[in-house]
């Protein structure tokens, strides 16, 4: 459903927008902003709208960050863009100043037409925002988010098993990706994705995902995730970056149709989730999950039925914004983690010496007859290590979500207006070559200490950060801790039960793990930016541990039954 080129319409419209434009544009340039931060140069009303790969931004953004160093402005149509390229520059702004680097710049179709200005991740920094993200802090925050590792603990045999079963069909059944990144149902990232879809569908709605084929949820949630990454992709649509655009009638305006549209079919699902809830529980049937707990508090002060969206006079988030913020968590904690944990294997594969190194750790500290758990923890630091710098190595959105300036600043002598898009550009300070010496290497030693555990130093404190995939300041992550804690316990299990590899060139014998180094061929395009599905097969590393891992699935399916929740089919 993803748009990206320009229709005839859409450039009518443009035309008749332009002359508005100019006359906008004639009546600022009495106000000449002085000494903006330095860019590229671009062309009149356009700005530097055409110079921007619109879908794969970052090579380009890295390019413009060692041209102009730690910030550049650029111009999409009208809107101001400031990018920074140092760690420094982003804590300042997005932390020390978040009083007025909190807010969203959301892309008008994305959010404002698709979501219907409810999706909690692009909302401005005002009431509806903090009531939405307080909401949640009672579920995903650092301390109930440990309440869940009994769960992930459950859902981590259970994928460990699902792997077992795959065995080698995503190499001896050749699998295509859909257009927008659908990935085939019977492939291995399916396996993946159903795990950490699974962990967030029961902590909001209180059901798992029990079966990865012909399942109702799981493809449509991926479905909409994919085209939410592109629809909101900056400078997708003219109207997100010309706002005058917006003014203009349905029949000038096929975005605003298309948006509509859009917004229905994410409604089916989200919507239809709240309300399989709410009709739960008028048959007397309710289950621990975050939109159940919400609803009920909200019915017994008096608001059983609020629809529509926004807050209610006392404050509740209506049935709208209550979908789009355990939207969010869905969209938020299912890929990104699913596709560190893609990316984990890539690395160990393109890698044998790092994965033989880490495969010593967990054998020796863990053994054959058990497998890791979080305890173990502190005494894998090199597989920590390991983690870390998957995240450093290929953040999944790899330039952040951008902020807005609140209000005019300045920065290092340089002038950032009010309304700008400031934008942590995650790839380049990743990719900064004093901070991380050789950054394109995939080098877990750059965390590791010997003997010493590796602190997870994610954030959100400023202090003592080793990578910035989980944002800045007050909008920093909600979830990293249950991130963190699945990437643990997954990837060590892996790592300690299961032989993985990918198929060899039938001519030359040698592997075909796909090539980290190039972008456009192993990684997607869109904010979200993660591999593209590869061959890899998958076994036992023992007998022994395919028997712990089978019965460890079972003993999983009797908790299920005891929680009340739906057992796994396969
Ligand atoms: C490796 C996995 C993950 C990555 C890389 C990631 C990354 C991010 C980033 C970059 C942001 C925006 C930060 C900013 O604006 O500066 C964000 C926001 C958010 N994340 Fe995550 N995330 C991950 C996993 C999760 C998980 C597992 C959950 C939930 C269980 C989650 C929930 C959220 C929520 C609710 C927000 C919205 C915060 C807001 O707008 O106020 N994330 N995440």
């Amino acid at each position: 459903m993803a748009q990206s080129l320009i229709s005839s319409t859409e450039a009518f419209a443009l035309l008749v927008a332009i002359g508005c434009a100019a006359l906008a544009f004639l009546g600022k340039r009495a106000t000449v902003r002085k000494n903006l931060p330095p860019g590229p140069k671009g062309v009149p009303f356009f700005g530097n709208l055409f110079q921007v790969p619109v879908l794969r931004p970052y090579p380009k953004f890295r390019e413009w960050s060692r041209q102009y160093g730690e910030i550049f402005h650029l111009k999409l149509g009208p809107q101001d863009v400031v990018v920074l390229n140092t760690a420094d520059a982003a804590d300042e702004l997005f932390v020390k100043r978040s009083n007025y680097y909190s807010s969203r710049a959301a892309p008008h179709v994305a959010h404002d037409i698709m979501s219907a200005g409810q999706r909690m991740v692009f909302l401005p920094y005002d009431k509806e925002w903090k009531t939405a993200r307080k909401s949640l802090q009672g579920t995903i925050g650092p301390n109930p988010s440990k309440k869940l590792r009994p769960q992930q603990d459950l859902e981590s045999r259970v994928l460990l098993y699902d792997l077992l079963l795959h065995g080698d069909k995503s190499v001896t059944q050749p699998q295509v990706e859909g257009p927008n990144g659908e990935v085939p149902e019977n492939h291995w990232f399916s396996v993946i994705r159903r795990y950490t879809t699974s962990i967030v569908m029961t902590v909001m709605y209180g059901k798992r995902v029990h079966r990865i084929t012909n399942n109702p949820y799981l493809h449509k949630i991926y479905d909409v995730l994919a085209n939410f990454t592109h629809v909101g992709q900056p400078g997708n649509y003219l109207a997100d970056a010309f706002p005058i655009l917006r003014k203009l009638p349905d029949i000038l305006a096929p975005w605003r149709l298309k948006g509509r549209k859009m917004h229905e079919w994410e409604m089916e699902l989200w919507g239809g989730l709240l309300d399989d809830i709410k009709v739960d529980m008028k048959n007397g049937v309710f289950r621990d999950s975050y939109v159940g707990n919400y609803l009920k508090e909200r019915a017994e002060k008096g608001k059983e039925e609020a629809p529509g969206c926004g807050l209610t006079d006392d404050g509740w988030l209506r049935d709208k914004l209550l979908a789009y913020t355990a939207a969010t968590v869905l969209e938020a904690g299912s890929d990104t983690t699913a596709s560190t944990m893609q990316s984990f294997i890539l690395f160990m594969l393109a890698h044998p010496h790092v994965l033989k190194k880490v495969r010593d750790e967990i054998d020796r500290v863990v053994g054959e007859d058990r497998m890791p758990n979080f305890d173990d923890e502190k005494d894998l630091p090199y597989f920590v290590a390991c983690i870390k710098e998957t995240l450093r190595r290929r953040p999944p959105t790899i330039m952040g979500i951008p902020h807005l300036a609140d209000q005019d600043d300045v920065y290092e002598g340089y002038y950032i207006p009010k309304g700008s898009t400031v934008i942590g550009n995650v790839w380049a300070i990743h990719m900064d070559p004093v901070r991380y010496p050789n950054p394109r290497a995939y080098n877990p030693d750059r965390f590791y200490k010997e003997g010493q555990s590796t602190p997870w130093s994610s954030g959100p404190d400023t202090q003592g950060r080793d990578h910035y995939v989980f944002g800045w300041g007050r909008r920093f992550c909600q979830g990293s801790y249950i991130a963190e804690a699945s990437l643990f316990i997954v990837l060590s299990r892996i790592l300690w039960g299961i032989d993985f590899q990918t198929p060899t060139d039938p001519k030359t014998g040698n592997s075909l793990v796909p090539d980290i180094n190039d972008e456009e061929e192993t990684f997607t395009d869109g904010f979200v930016s993660i591999p593209k599905i590869f061959p890899v097969s998958f076994k036992a590393r023992s007998e022994k541990k395919a028997e712990i891992i089978r019965k460890s699935f079972e003993e999983a399916q009797a908790e299920w039954q005891v929680w009340g929740l739906a057992t796994d089919e396969r």
